[in-house]
Formats: structure tokens, C-alpha cells, sequence
């Protein structure tokens, strides 16, 4: 039976905190402030730029009616440096191969802003999708599931499944009643029992066969 897969971009398929951070420097050093350190950064990931933005002007002392500025800047720096420090999780193109072949749907569903999240699909190989919604494609960005709902309606019909690594995907898949696979070495904060979720991994190479016993089940 084919699926329609959709997939967390940041933390799930791609490490690109590296990048983000690299991201953020630049804008605080044009501010004459210190970088924060990576896992500050990792711990700010999984709402969008802009949010994360706000979140590391409010830990660097900037004055937060600046946020339009300089969450604009950010996003400026991360086109530059996108991709230079960004790759995918052990596993993950092989994975998303043999399950193209098995003839299952793949989307992806992220916050980060739609324009970045295609050109770092492309810089690191891992397409097609058959439809790619971002935090900036609907007026609604993830918890909220519209966004899910309208990666899932863009891939047609059969079972769903979202798989995620963060607080965030997991309380998307739930309002959205879609089963939860929870991609254990992303940037989640919350001990993996305490976030909804239908199973969980650590290894790309496991997802085919979660992904298989979940359609069974259905
Ligand atoms: O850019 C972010 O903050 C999060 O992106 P993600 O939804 O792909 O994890
Ligand atoms: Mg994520």
C-alpha cells in the first residue's frame, strides 16, 4: 500500500543548526555583540526564523521593536550561508530512495521559510517532493495543522504520516490526526515519552519498516 509521507525539514532530514547559528553570528556581530553558543541556538530551532530571531535578540539584549529588521537580516545571512554547513542525518537519502521506489508520496512540511527550504533541497539532493509547504506558504505556520493539512491534500489520497523531530511536529501530527514517526536526534527539548507519537527512531535506515507496520495496522 503507497503512503503519503510527509517530512520535518530542520532536525529531521537535514542538521542545519550549524548554519542557523552561523546565521545568527553574522547578525550579531553587525550588532557588535558575541555569537551565542550552538546549543542555545538548537534550543530556538523549530518556529521559524523570525521566532528564532526574537528568541536570540531577547537573550542578546536587543531591544525587541527591532524584530522586523533584524529577523529580515538573519533570513539574509542564512540565503548566504545555506548549505555551506547544512547535511542531511546519516541515512536519509537512502531512505527517502527506497521509499519513492516502494511508490509512497513524499512531501515536506517545515516552518522554515518556503524559498530556503527549496534551495536547500536542492544544494543537498534529496528530491523531488511532491510538494514542499514552509512556514511562510500559509498565513498559519506549524503547531497549527493547516499547514500539514495542505501538504497532505497537495499529495492526494491514502494513508498519512508525519514524521518529525520536535515539540512542535508532534503537536502538529496530533491536532492534525495524522500517526506521529518522532526522529529521536533532532532538536527536540522533551524526553521522547513525554511527546505524542505513533513510534520513534534513531536510525533513517528503521523508517521503511515503521513506516510499513504502521500501514498494516490501518
Ligand atoms: O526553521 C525552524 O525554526 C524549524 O524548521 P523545521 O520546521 O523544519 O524544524
Ligand atoms: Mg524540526
Amino acid at each position: 500500500m503507497s503512503a503519503r509521507i510527509v517530512f520535518d525539514l530542520d532536525g529531521t532530514l537535514i542538521d542545519s543548526a550549524p548554519d542557523i547559528h552561523a546565521a545568527s553570528a553574522r547578525m550579531l556581530q553587525a550588532e557588535g555583540l558575541e555569537p551565542l553558543d550552538l546549543a542555545t541556538i538548537i534550543s530556538f530551532i523549530g518556529n521559524g526564523l523570525p521566532h528564532l530571531t526574537g528568541l536570540v535578540m531577547a537573550r542578546a539584549g536587543l531591544a525587541p521593536d527591532r524584530q522586523q529588521e533584524l529577523s529580515a537580516r538573519v533570513l539574509e545571512h542564512y540565503n548566504a550561508v545555506s548549505g555551506t554547513l547544512t547535511r542531511p542525518y546519516p541515512a536519509v537519502p537512502q531512505t527517502l530512495r527506497a521509499l519513492r521506489d516502494q511508490g509512497h508520496v513524499l512531501g515536506i512540511c517545515t516552518n522554515k521559510p518556503e524559498a530556503p527550504a527549496h534551495d536547500i533541497l536542492r544544494l543537498t539532493g534529496l528530491g523531488p517532493f511532491d510538494c514542499v509547504v514552509g512556514g511562510d506558504s500559509l498565513p498559519q505556520r506549524k503547531p497549527d495543522p493547516a499547514p500539514l493539512h495542505a501538504a497532505l491534500a497537495a499529495l492526494g489520497q491514502g494513508p498519512a504520516v508525519y514524521v518529525g523531530d520536535s515539540e512542535v511536529d508532534a503537536e502538529t501530527a496530533h491536532r492534525a490526526g495524522v500517526p506521529f514517526l518522532l526522529f529521536t536526534e533532532g532538536y527536540r527539548k522533551t524526553p521522547v515519552d513525554a511527546l505524542p507519537h505513533s513510534a520513534s527512531f534513531a536510525d533513517f535506515a528503521e523508517l521503511p519498516g515503521l513506516i510499513a507496520a504502521l500501514l498494516a495496522d490501518t
